[in-house]
């Protein structure tokens, strides 16, 4: 491996299922040392886990990264949003973190979406209508289920906040994690005190929201990590506006991310307001806006079905007549959080292989419907549709946003996009650069553009028919626990 050419960062994704390092040289873009290590999710009726899981696996991931990662002149880290961090006065989580994917706190959004005016109201206070995901509806949850767990806490933060302070003693978080937590009001770019006040939350145990560029901190003294003290960091972000800074996309370029989450979103220029919920209202991590939308039920979602099938995941059959919505963990685009999977067409001639890309079909149908709303009018609609994330390396999920899209989709060789984005946001701090424009410069978003192909109409108008006819269905909820 030749030398470095400039100053070494280090980018972080901690997202749901792993925290993933990578030790990037800032003048080149090269990925001189990587690591991950896994986290665990409760599975039933929550999805938690305990925050000192993170730190831990972000020590075992630079640990894997070996020699490079004392190097590094600076760190920042992006993460998966939303999460409800609940810290004591000593900096130790009171209870596990309530994560994006958790949808107990379903009938606290539909109560606090009522009693702050409605949809449209909340969508031009804060950019988003809050869903379950929400860090607003699951503070709400919690006061509501666990008063002594809401008393005894000290600070209120996001995943990516709680390990940004661990290194550097700071509570601090930025404008693209803040637009998620259903608190932050994006007109005026502050956090939202009546929308606090109502839900019985201290503005004074919410983290400084640091600005695009700002230094959030330096690393302190005391941790177990191999970066020196006084090792620069920068504020960091969430998973989605960090794998926009990581692709340097400009306004209009659609991404999809197939991960444990499904996303689509693109940067903007204008302040999204969507009143049906469907997109989220967003700040990017730079000063734009960044428009989304995203399912629960996305890569992990296909396995579950490809592993009771018994099939490897690319063993997918071509099929016209069978539907599968594969909401098993209740569904956010569309929101219907207490449904459950549903299987529409099935007959004996019906193979496992047909019924596992009924599976991708539903996975993905669900994100492209909600695509055009994520883009505006400086969206390019002949424009490669960018697929990242861990199942963009899979042909039957290249093949099937392919089919169901219409569109030329181009995969980016750069698997990590979301630590690359928080590398950028690093390498920003120690040349004054523009992150995305780091990101370009390291030309992260290179990769094969697969040709479009022509769009399976009958398969997207079946899969909206099955939506519909079966909303009483998917909207009531299935009792299993
Ligand atoms: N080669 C592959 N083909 C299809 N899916 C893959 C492949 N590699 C990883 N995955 C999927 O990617 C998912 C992890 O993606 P990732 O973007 O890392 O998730 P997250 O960031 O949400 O934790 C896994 O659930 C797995 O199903
Ligand atoms: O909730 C959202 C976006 O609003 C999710 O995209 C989370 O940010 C989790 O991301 P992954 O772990 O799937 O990357």
């Amino acid at each position: 491996m030749s030398a470095a050419e400039g100053p070494l960062v280090v980018g972080v994704d901690t997202s749901t299922q792993s925290t993933k390092a990578l030790v990037v040289d800032a003048a080149t873009g090269r990925i001189v040392a990587s690591g991950q290590a896994p986290h665990t999710v409760t599975s039933g009726a929550g999805r938690e886990t305990d925050p000192r899981q993170w730190w831990d696996a972000l020590s075992e991931a630079l640990r894997q990264c070996g020699e490079a990662a004392h190097e590094a002149a600076a760190v920042s880290i992006g993460g998966q949003q939303h999460g409800l961090v609940t810290l004591d006065g000593h900096g130790e989580p009171v209870r596990p973190a309530l994560l994006w994917n958790d949808v107990r706190s379903a009938p606290q959004s539909r109560r606090l979406i009522e009693e702050l005016g409605g949809a449209k109201v909340w969508a031009e206070r804060t950019g988003s209508v809050p869903a379950a995901s929400f860090t607003v509806t699951k503070w709400a949850w919690l006061a509501e289920h666990e008063p002594d767990a809401v008393r005894a806490t000290r600070a209120v933060r996001l995943p990516h906040d709680y390990l940004t302070e661990r290194l550097t003693g700071q509570g601090t978080t930025d404008r693209g994690d803040a637009s998620g937590t259903g608190w932050w009001a994006s007109g005026t770019e502050a956090y939202d005190e009546e929308i606090l006040a109502h839900v019985g939350l201290d503005p004074a145990l919410l983290p400084r929201v640091v600005r695009p560029g700002e230094v959030a901190g330096t690393v302190r003294g005391s941790h177990d990590l191999p970066f020196s003290k006084g090792t620069l960091v920068a504020c960091g972000t969430g998973d989605n506006a960090a794998a926009a800074l990581g692709l340097g996309v400009r306004p209009g370029t659609p991404v999809m991310s197939l991960g444990t989450s499904g996303t689509v979103y693109a940067v903007s220029r204008h302040r999204p307001a969507d009143p049906t919920g469907t997109v989220a209202g967003f700040a990017d991590a730079r000063g734009d806006w960044l428009p989304l939308a995203c399912t629960l039920n996305c890569t992990l979602a296909v396995d579950r079905v490809a592993a009771l099938l018994g099939l490897d995941r690319e063993a997918v059959e071509p099929g016209r007549g069978v539907t599968l919505l594969p909401f098993l963990d209740g569904e956010r685009t569309p929101n219907l959080p207490g449904a459950s999977g549903l299987l529409h067409g099935l007959r004996h001639d019906t193979t496992g292989g047909q019924l596992l890309q009924a599976a991708y079909d539903g996975a993905v149908y669900s994100l492209l419907a909600a695509l055009g709303l994520v883009l505006d009018e400086d969206a390019d609609p002949s424009a490669p549709l960018l697929l990242i994330g861990g199942g963009a390396r899979g042909t039957a999920w290249q093949h099937t946003v392919r089919r169901l899209s219409g569109r030329p989709v181009q995969v980016p060789e750069a698997r990590e996009l979301v630590a690359l984005g928080a590398a950028a946001q690093a390498a920003g701090l120690l040349t004054g650069e523009d992150p995305a424009s780091v990101a370009r410069r390291w030309n992260t978003a290179a990769g094969p553009v697969l040709e479009a192909v022509e769009r399976d109409e009958e398969t997207l108008s079946r899969l909206a028919g099955v939506l519909s006819d079966a909303a009483s269905l998917l909207s009531r909820g299935t009792d299993t626990d």
